[in-house]
């Protein structure tokens, strides 16, 4: 087919019966010749569709399945049309229902894999396998989270499981199963841990030596009567109408291993379509197999080198394999709408992708699309550049992002108040909370938090406001109590005025009613002021005051890379840890490319239009020049 008959055929099937908006039309001749050939792709033979960074999978599968969906006659079965979150799913259905125009018949489904699995598979055929009480009409399984407190829900302790770890109650709720190491896990608040390891770890042997010899009895609690009591305890959870959310894949699979229901849902569902196909878990890959082994005909959307959900168990080996198993006819999109090509070649370089990607988006910033800048001890410093780089190529502060590993360093870049309001915390505290806005706001709270702990020598965090509990019962409290403060000293306008003020002159006016008034609300929480003295800071007597906002780095976004998948910013400072001790947020590891920390850095490079800046602590000279062979120019205090 030419690409004029491909056009031509979409259009035809698409409008039929009903009004084509010119915009629709449009859209549809945008396409390239991969995104068409895909859509025209058959719809009997399993695809899985390699999209690079930018290329429009959610367009094209939304063109799709509305393309599909048209041709589709029965209205008995239908297509589903998954992806991994509710936000995910909004965006698909509106794509598919702007191309198809009407409606989405309830024949076919658009949703999230869980409810999919949940919905029409689990919670309808699950009761079979797990004889829920006889009393209860409802057959369903009520969905207990991991992070369920055991303390407040007594009930848990029905669903121990009975083995001696050491200090450690683990229950039913807390256990999931992961297929692609074949091994059951206990999730316990943040920590993820194999009962395996567990298991062999020396403290549990040391511990079970001492019952065996005690109880002289050296056959007691090998490895296999630990699985033996993890299923028991499992299986006495599920008969009694209780799962986790990952309990429910493996009770869809147990319900799939059933010929009948397997059959009744492969027609039911007769093609599947995945987006995002590379964040799909071992066990959902599972429940794939057998539907695929039973004549579903899937087709899979997404990029391996995005794959960063490890702790999901998604794992981009088994995934190749799955296509092996399958006969999967692999199909590209490698034209990336989002970068320049600069942008495009670092990442594929970085990425270890070995096909070509072409970028769309015209350069800039010149020699410094992709560009690194080195920091001495403060991240901040990279940012301070960075925000001259936006202002240089006129890029909106809005549109750049400043990339980090992990929540707390968000936390740490977002709300510490910086060395430079420090020297008079008071009077910037004061300043920045009349600002009334909330990231300002914030850091009022932090620097008067900063000036109460030295004065009364507790030790808090400074991304919790400094918080420490031998002060306060807690956090929400403290925070309380710093506003409260605020409040009072910014109702004063003697503690306001800063107009023709010297730093001196404001300290001589107000530094007995800043004690009395801290003093009266520290009183409010049993605690006493101790007895201080404010001085005006070395070498500011005779400086005029002058009024604070905070400088444009601390208004530029801050977000963790997995936070932003899927999201499009003008540009990226990737801000590396300072050291290895930062594992997948430390740039020489985002150069692993078979690691998942080098997809990692994949994921973060990928996002840019236009600039993309790598903020690293100060680099050897082989280091440096690793970093300009693969492309980024080094930024100095003098460039561009
Ligand atoms: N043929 C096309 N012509 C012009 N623009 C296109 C075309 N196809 C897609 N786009 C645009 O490219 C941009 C990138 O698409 P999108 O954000 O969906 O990429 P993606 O494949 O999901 O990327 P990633 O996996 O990196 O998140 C979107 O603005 C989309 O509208």
């Amino acid at each position: 087919m030419t690409r004029d008959e491909k056009i031509e055929e979409l259009t035809e099937v698409l409008s039929a019966g009903k009004v084509f908006t010119q915009q629709a039309k449009e859209r549809i001749e945008e396409k390239t010749d991969e995104q068409l050939d895909y859509i025209l792709s058959p719809i009997d033979q399993c695809i899985y569709l390699e999209a690079c960074a930018g290329s429009g999978k959610t367009e094209v599968l939304g063109l799709k399945a509305a393309y599909e969906i048209c041709r589709w006659i029965s209205r008995q079965t239908g297509i589903a049309v998954l992806t991994f979150t509710n936000e995910a799913t909004a965006t698909i259905a509106d794509r598919v229902s702007s191309f198809y125009g009407k409606p989405v018949p309830s024949n076919h489904f658009i949703g999230t894999f869980s409810s999919f699995v949940h919905g029409h598979i689990a919670q309808r055929f699950g009761y079979k396998f797990y004889d829920i009480p006889g009393d209860r009409t409802d057959k369903s399984f009520r969905i207990i989270d991991s992070d369920t407190n055991p303390y407040g829900n007594q009930w848990l302790n029905n669903y121990r499981l009975e083995f001696p770890f050491p200090k450690q109650t683990i229950y039913a709720s807390q256990l999931y199963y992961k297929g692609s190491c074949k091994d059951w896990f206990v999730s316990q608040g943040e920590s993820t841990k194999s009962l395996t390891e567990m298991y062999n770890s020396v403290e549990c042997q040391q511990y079970i030596a001492e019952i065996r010899r005690r109880k002289n009895a050296p056959y007691l609690f090998q490895l296999n009567y630990l699985k033996d009591q993890i299923k028991e305890c499992k299986l006495k959870f599920w008969h009694d109408g209780f799962a986790n959310f990952d309990d429910m894949n493996l009770i869809a699979h147990r319900c799939l291993r059933d010929e009948i229901i397997c059959h009744f849902i492969a027609k039911k569902f007769p093609v599947i379509m995945i987006d995002e196909c590379q964040d799909l878990s071992a066990n959902e890959l599972n429940i794939l197999s057998l539907l695929i082994t039973a004549g579903v005909t899937v087709h899979y959307i997404g990029d391996l080198h995005q794959a960063i959900y490890s702790f999901k168990d998604s794992c981009p080996a088994l995934f190749l394999d799955h296509l092996t198993t399958h006969h999967f006819e692999t199909m590209h999109l490698s034209q990336n709408f989002r970068s320049t090509q600069k942008i495009v070649d670092f990442s594929r370089k970085m990425g270890g992708i070995d096909y070509s990607i072409s970028g769309s988006v015209e350069s800039k910033c010149g020699n410094y699309d992709c560009c690194y800048v080195e920091y001495d001890d403060d991240e901040k410093d990279a940012i301070m550049a960075f925000t001259d780089m936006l202002n240089r190529f006129d890029i909106p502060i809005n549109d750049a992002v400043v990339l980090v590993r992990t929540q707390t360093a968000k936390q740490k870049l977002s709300h510490g108040p910086s060395n430079d309001h420090k020297t008079h915390p008071i009077i910037n505290a004061i300043q920045l909370w009349q600002q009334n806005e909330p990231v300002a706001r914030q850091t009022a709270l932090s620097l008067l938090a900063y000036q109460l702990q030295r004065w009364m020598g507790f030790h808090g965090k400074s991304n919790n406001y400094y918080y420490s509990d031998e002060v306060c019962p807690n956090v929400v409290s403290w925070r309380l109590l710093l506003r409260n403060i605020l409040v009072e000293l910014c109702s004063d306008p003697v503690m306001t005025t800063v107009d023709e003020l010297t730093y001196g002159s404001w300290y001589s006016k107000n530094k007995e009613r800043v004690i009395s008034v801290i003093a009266h609300h520290l009183n409010t929480i049993g605690q006493d002021l101790p007895v201080i003295t404010i001085r005006t800071p070395k070498g500011t007597a005779k400086q005029p005051m002058v009024q604070i906002v905070l400088p444009e780095e601390e208004q530029l976004c801050v977000e963790t890379i997995h936070s932003v998948k899927g999201g499009t910013f003008d540009a990226v400072l990737l801000l590396s840890s300072p050291d290895a001790r930062g594992k997948t947020g430390f740039w020489e590891n985002w150069l692993k490319s078979d690691d998942e920390s080098g997809r990692i850095g994949y994921v973060a490079c990928t996002r840019p239009r236009y600039l993309l800046c790598w903020g690293v602590g100060n680099l050897s000279d082989d280091q440096r020049r690793k970093l300009e062979e693969l492309g980024l120019a080094k930024l100095n205090n003098d460039t561009p």
